[in-house]
């Protein structure tokens, strides 16, 4: 579908607008308080009456799913007859689609951004607040009734949260900087657009916590449409379905029928959730974006490894111009999994490990680092060519010392919390988390934990048992045995 064609459906009937709220004159409006107050605590079977009949009156055909409580994930579609593997479910009227081309209810506000060039997301994030804070003015008004007030999102945790509930896991530094940057994004915005022009986006409405409400709602809910050139979208209903890292299936849109569907790859019984995939992520990544954790270990699980170059490494100029010939830079991340370390991994470490007399390899060692594709170690060494055996002792030795690092983080972690247990977690026989009373957002950051140590762990085995065979052949042959090592069993398959 051609979006600029787009003409708006019944949801967007002309009707006189009247931009400045009634609210923003109020002397009485307290501009830091949080005037949101948009959305639903929780699953009620009104509500989810009021939502479906709305959706319907907007021309949603009848559904074989429906809008129930579920037992992790709040609400969820569930099955109402048997589907079929394969079969196309939904059909949401793109009529009901919010994308960057929805009419406003106050045109005003998007000419504004628009004369701003604002980017996609900050621009839908004003769209949502500006529609929200119309009430029932706004034609998404029963959606909005539907959404969270508290979307599930790691935007709406404290720095504190963050600091105390995820120092020891690996995505510590990517919340606080995805916070920071919705934050600066909000400053950015307010400062000059929003302050600029009161009358449009008054701060009782246009304030850092609803800005963050509706950055939460576009990143636990906001679906890119393959077929429409990765367009950005909220699609009421379909972002009902929850996640399950056991199927593939995902929203798209269908140009035949102009509609957004979910097509199956699995068959469902009558009560049984219906699920998608938010996307091959690791428990950090679903826990950055859509808020929570699941408690099923899955082939999805990995953590993120950093490695940087040393400026006290006398080689650093030239190993970080062999990175950057290929890409890189002195700090580099790789993602291990239970599976293994990626041979990218190894290959940087290599290349911190290399004297100066090694420097003509420079190069295929940052090669090996930048390669493509996930590939794990197949032998000891990510390339083929000879070094001596203490550079592979010290490759080896710095991987395995940063992994032993996060472990010692997450057990101090798992450790203390395993303290409070008496004031409300225990570790049940299976290795689940029973809660007793403790804050949601510890028990998802418990378990991630326990998820990264288990990667971790293994991985820590994995480097532990190759150090013990290359020192026992240092210590009995020295530097000859190492081209002998090369043809040792296929560790990280
Ligand atoms: C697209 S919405 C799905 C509908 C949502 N359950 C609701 O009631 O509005 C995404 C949110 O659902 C929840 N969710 C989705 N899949 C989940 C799962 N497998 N386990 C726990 N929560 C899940 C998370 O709160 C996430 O931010």
């Amino acid at each position: 579908m051609d979006m600029a064609s787009y003409t708006s459906g019944s949801l967007h009937a002309a009707r006189p607008v009247v931009c400045s709220s009634s609210a923003s004159k109020s002397k009485s409006a307290d501009a830091n308080k949080l005037a949101v107050d948009w959305g639903c605590d929780a699953y009620t079977p009104k509500g989810s009456k009021f939502f479906q009949e709305w959706l319907t009156s907007q021309r949603l055909p009848p559904q074989k799913l429906t809008l129930q409580p579920v037992e992790s994930g709040g609400r969820g579609l569930v099955a109402k007859t048997n589907i079929r593997r394969g079969e196309k479910l939904l059909y949401v009227p793109f009529s009901l689609v919010i994308t960057c081309n929805s009419e406003w209810t106050c045109s005003q506000s998007r000419l504004c951004l628009s004369a701003e060039d604002v980017p996609d997301w900050p621009f839908l994030a004003t769209y949502l607040i500006s529609e929200a804070s119309k009430g029932k003015d706004s034609p998404w008004h029963p959606y909005f009734s539907a959404l969270p007030r508290k979307p599930e999102s790691i935007l709406l945790w404290s720095e504190t949260e963050v600091r105390n509930y995820l120092f020891a896991s690996s995505i510590i530094n990517q919340a606080l900087e995805r916070i920071a940057e919705v934050e600066n994004t909000f400053a950015s915005l307010d400062s000059s657009i929003y302050k600029k022009h009161p009358d449009l986006f008054p701060s009782q409405f246009f304030n850092a916590q609803s800005f963050k409400w509706a950055f939460g709602i576009l990143f636990s809910r906001l679906v890119r449409l393959q077929s429409l050139n990765e367009q950005v979208a909220l699609v009421p209903w379909a972002d009902m379905v929850n996640h399950s890292s056991q199927v593939k299936a995902c929203l798209d849109y269908e140009a035949a029928s102009k509609t957004i569907i979910l097509t199956t790859d699995k068959a469902y019984q009558p009560s049984e959730q219906v699920f998608i995939s938010y996307g091959d992520k690791s428990k950090g990544e679903i826990l950055l974006s859509y808020g929570f954790v699941s408690a099923n270990a899955d082939g999805m699980d990995s953590l993120d490894i950093s490695l940087s170059l040393s400026r006290d490494d006398e080689m650093f100029a030239a190993k970080q111009a062999a990175l950057e010939e290929h890409g890189l830079s002195s700090t580099c991340k790789y993602p291990i999994t239970i599976g293994g370390i990626p041979s990218q991994l190894f290959a940087f470490s290599y290349l911190i490990a290399c004297p100066s007399s090694l420097e003509s390899r420079f190069s295929q060692m940052a090669a090996a680092a930048a390669s493509k594709g996930v590939t794990r170690l197949d032998g000891f060494r990510p390339f083929t060519f000879d070094v001596p055996l203490d550079v592979d002792i010290q490759a080896y030795e710095t991987i395995l010392k940063t992994v032993e690092a996060s472990l010692g983080k997450i057990s101090r972690f798992l450790g203390e919390n395993e303290k409070m247990n008496d004031a409300g977690m225990q570790k049940g026989n299976d290795g689940k988390l029973a809660s007793l009373g403790l804050s949601g957002k510890l028990k998802m950051a418990y378990t991630l934990c326990v998820s990264e140590q288990r990667i971790l762990q293994r991985a820590q085995y994995i480097l532990r048992s190759k150090l013990r065979e290359l020192r026992a052949r240092k210590a009995s042959s020295g530097e000859a045995g190492s081209g002998f090592l090369y043809g040792l069993g296929k560790l990280f398959k």
